[in-house]
């Protein structure tokens, strides 16, 4: 089995760089495979003879500059090197790297980009402590005008490594290669878009060492949660397969909850039911076959309905409508302690409320799936959860607050546990954000928890296999698509 990709913070990879030194491995041994990967990739970008001009800072990252200069003279090319700052200022490693150096060094503001066959970007990396002003932000600015190819050295200089926030300008990089692990930087937007392809370098920091440091954050891909999908035995009947129950809008708003139910069957669900207001039966009966209906009037309506064990996993929010009503049907699916998804009216209905949910949803598997909008909504009035620059502390922080998995929305999906785990989304397509997605994504995931998939793991699931159909279909995607290629996303999954 492979292993999830472990993502770290700038401040963890700090710590698992001191560790991996106190095991043995020289700082200056980092540093020289960490430039010698530079210069690999560099060469795959510009032919022998190529004029390279490499920008490098006052910090480790600009050490990281020096080596790959140094190595790519040796092997014959052009090289240019041009420093932030004075080279007395440099420090350690970065200092020890730089008198292995032998060419000039040139004031960055003298550096000249028009000229150069490739740039080499190693100004700022995990170190960044500010906004970029001055010389720094000039020398960015012009490497980006010169719309010569950038190879970026551990991230794009100017992007922030723990939230992908341009810190007053940033590079615009062809192609970033990074040490030992990805950064938060490298998934998240806008700082995944100025990554270009990402390539990780192992410079021998052991496996051991980043989970110790690491360990919670993860790429969001197969490795994180294959194992848990549910493969139905030779023998099984529906009702081990689990009965998803969506619910549905009134008369003229009940195509989301269809939605959600289609996709809740097609993930394997053994039964889904749609559970509709009285003046909607009829509207749902003409759409629906293989999916059952069920009246149910309201709160008491569902409250009933649930007396019925075999419904183990619920959907609540798309197109329900904003009221009280809708958060009463909430506080009956909670004390029925379903796995519970809840997504758009279902949290809107709660905005200025947020203090109702505190710690909510800790008695039973739930998913709170909101875009950027509805989470604002949700937690109006709670700059605890709001305010945090980071999309995943965010979530994090929305995850320990309600007890349940949150799932932020975006084409950097977020997803956290309650427990702190959490994992960036990085497959999809912006013809994903279309009306209707969002409902087929919940579907997804209560047909995964209506199987026993745990919620995090369901959340993630659902989220990629949502963006891998996306994928697949590409442009002219409606939401009626998606439930339809998770058949074919699922059968190379179980392979
Ligand atoms: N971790 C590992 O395993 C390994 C890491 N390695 C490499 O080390 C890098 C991290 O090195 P780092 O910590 O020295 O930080 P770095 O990004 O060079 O920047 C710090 C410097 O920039 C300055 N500075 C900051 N913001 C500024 C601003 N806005 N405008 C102007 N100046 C600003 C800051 O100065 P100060 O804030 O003190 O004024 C300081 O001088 C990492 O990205 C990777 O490339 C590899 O060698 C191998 C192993
Ligand atoms: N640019 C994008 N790239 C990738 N995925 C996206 C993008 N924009 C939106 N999505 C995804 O599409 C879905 C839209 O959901 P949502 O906003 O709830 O839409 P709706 O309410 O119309 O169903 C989410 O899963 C979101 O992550
Ligand atoms: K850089």
């Amino acid at each position: 089995m492979t292993a999830p990709e472990l993502v770290l913070t700038p401040s963890e990879m700090k710590q698992a760089d001191r560790d991996a030194i106190a095991s043995g491995i020289p700082g200056i041994k980092l540093m020289r495979r960490a430039g010698r990967a530079v210069a690999e990739c560099a060469e795959k970008l510009a032919s022998p003879g190529a004029a390279i001009v490499v920008a490098a800072g006052p910090g480790q990252n600009g050490g990281d500059g020096f080596i790959a200069a140094s190595l790519l003279a040796e092997r014959g090319y052009r090289v240019t090197l041009g420093l932030l700052g004075p080279a007395e200022r440099l420090m350690g490693d970065a200092a020890e790297a730089a008198q292995g150096w032998k060419g000039g060094i040139v004031p960055i503001e003298d550096l000249r980009f028009d000229d150069a066959d490739l740039i080499v970007d190693a100004l700022f990396g995990t170190g960044l402590a500010r906004d970029l002003g001055g010389e720094a932000r000039l020398a960015v600015e012009r490497m980006n005008a010169s719309a010569k190819p950038i190879l970026a050295v551990d991230l794009p200089s100017g992007i922030d490594g723990d939230t992908g926030a341009v810190r007053g300008a940033a590079v615009r990089a062809d192609r970033t290669v990074t040490f030992a692990a990805r950064k938060p930087c490298h998934l998240l937007m806008p700082g995944r878009a100025h990554c270009g392809a990402v390539e990780v370098a192992d410079i021998g920091i052991p496996r051991p060492i980043l989970e110790a440091r690491g360990g919670t954050l993860f790429a969001n891909a197969p490795a994180l949660w294959r194992h848990r999908l549910p493969r139905p035995g030779l023998t099984s009947h529906k009702y081990e397969r689990g009965h998803t129950l969506v619910a549905s809008g009134g008369a003229t708003r009940t195509g989301a909850a269809r939605l959600a139910a289609r996709a809740a069957l097609r993930i394997g669900s053994g039964l889904v039911t749609v559970a509709s207001p009285p003046e909607a039966i009829g509207v749902n009966a003409a759409h629906l076959t293989a999916i059952m209906l069920r009246g149910c009037d309201g709160p008491e309506g569902l409250h009933t309905i649930l007396q019925d064990q075999r419904f183990n996993a619920l959907v609540l929010g798309p197109a329900l409508g904003v009221h009280a009503g809708t958060r009463a049907m909430v506080t009956v699916a909670v004390h029925a302690r379903r796995s519970l998804v809840l997504d758009a009216d279902a949290l809107t209905s709660f905005e200025g409320l947020a203090s109702e949910l505190h710690g909510a949803f800790s008695h039973a598997p739930t998913v709170l799936t909101p875009h950027g909008g509805e989470f604002t909504r949700l937690f109006k009035g709670r700059p605890d959860l709001l305010d945090p620059e980071s999309k995943i502390e965010r979530a994090r922080r929305a995850a320990a607050y309600t007890g349940a998995v949150v799932l932020l929305k975006g084409a950097d999906t977020v997803i956290t546990a309650p427990d702190g785990r959490a994992a960036i989304n990085e497959n999809g397509t912006p013809y994903l954000a279309t009306a209707g997605s969002g409902d087929t994504l919940c579907g997804l995931i209560a047909g995964l928890m209506a199987q026993g998939v745990p919620a995090f793991e369901a959340a993630c699931a659902g989220v990629w296999i949502h963006a891998e159909a996306g994928e697949r279909f590409g442009p002219g995607l409606i939401a009626e698509d998606l439930a339809e290629l998770v058949p074919g996303v699922l059968r190379d999954l179980l392979r």
